[in-house]
């Protein structure tokens, strides 16, 4: 993913300006700065959300600053995206909300479709948990079928803003452990996170957004 002299707006107003950085296949990279400095706003905009960027933004190969409306979910199929609040549909089990993207996204063999959803479920560690609804689940839980659910795809890059911020910090340790070992298997990741005990315990590459930039932080706080 790159970004090359790029302006994010949000209603006209200019929220980052003249942004320009590289993540590498496969790396990990924590994203800072004060609420209301912009990370959603940059996330937003990787993921196609937030559209008509200026300058160059390619993630996963695409255009972003000139994506069609109608490749837009083709480029979301590269990307796991995970947020703070865990949007699972509630009146669904584990399993059918993995299904259900599933379906959504073009798979039809159910012999697949049921070798993908151990497998994803299995490197979250909720296989036992598959037929429960999310009720069920502890917020730690849900958290990690979210995350099951990005994984469907095999994604190249996985967006997560403040994905643990609803959480203990026990179990938002154990799930920023869950991120850096799918990022072991070759995933990169883009974190926006308020936890900093997690730059210095568990240290990697850091942008900082402050005053409208994004500016490289080096490797810890
Ligand atoms: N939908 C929107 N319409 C208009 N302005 C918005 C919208 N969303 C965000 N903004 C503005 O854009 C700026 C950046 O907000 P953004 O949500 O990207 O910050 P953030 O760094 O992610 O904050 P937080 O850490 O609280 O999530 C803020 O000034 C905000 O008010």
């Amino acid at each position: 993913m790159e970004l090359v002299n790029a302006d994010i707006f949000q209603e006209n107003e200019l929220v980052l300006d003249d942004v320009t950085f590289k993540i590498n296949k496969g790396e990990f990279v924590y994203l800072i700065g004060r609420t209301g400095c912009g990370k959603s706003s940059l996330l937003k905009t990787l993921y196609a959300d937030l559209l008509n960027p200026t300058g160059k933004v390619t993630v996963a190969g695409f255009p972003i600053e000139k994506i069609k409306r109608k490749k837009i979910p083709f480029l979301r199929r590269k990307l796991g995206i995970i947020f703070q609040d865990f949007q699972l549909l509630n009146d669904r089990s584990v399993a059918e909300n993995l299904i259900f993207v599933m379906k959504a996204t073009g798979w039809k063999d159910s012999a697949k479709i049921k070798i993908r959803l151990n497998d994803v479920l299995m490197r979250v560690g909720l296989t036992s948990s598959m037929n429960k609804m999310p009720y069920q689940l502890s917020g730690g839980e849900q958290q990690r079928v979210v995350i099951a659910r990005a994984l469907l795809n095999e994604p190249l890059i996985l967006l997560a803003d403040e994905p643990t911020g609803n959480l203990d910090p026990e179990v938002a340790e154990d799930i920023l452990k869950l991120f850096f070992e799918i990022n072991r298997n070759g995933t990169a990741v883009l974190m926006a996170t308020h936890n900093h005990q997690f730059l210095l315990k568990y240290p990697a590459r850091t942008l900082r957004v402050a005053d409208k930039k994004v500016l490289e932080h080096g490797t810890h706080v």
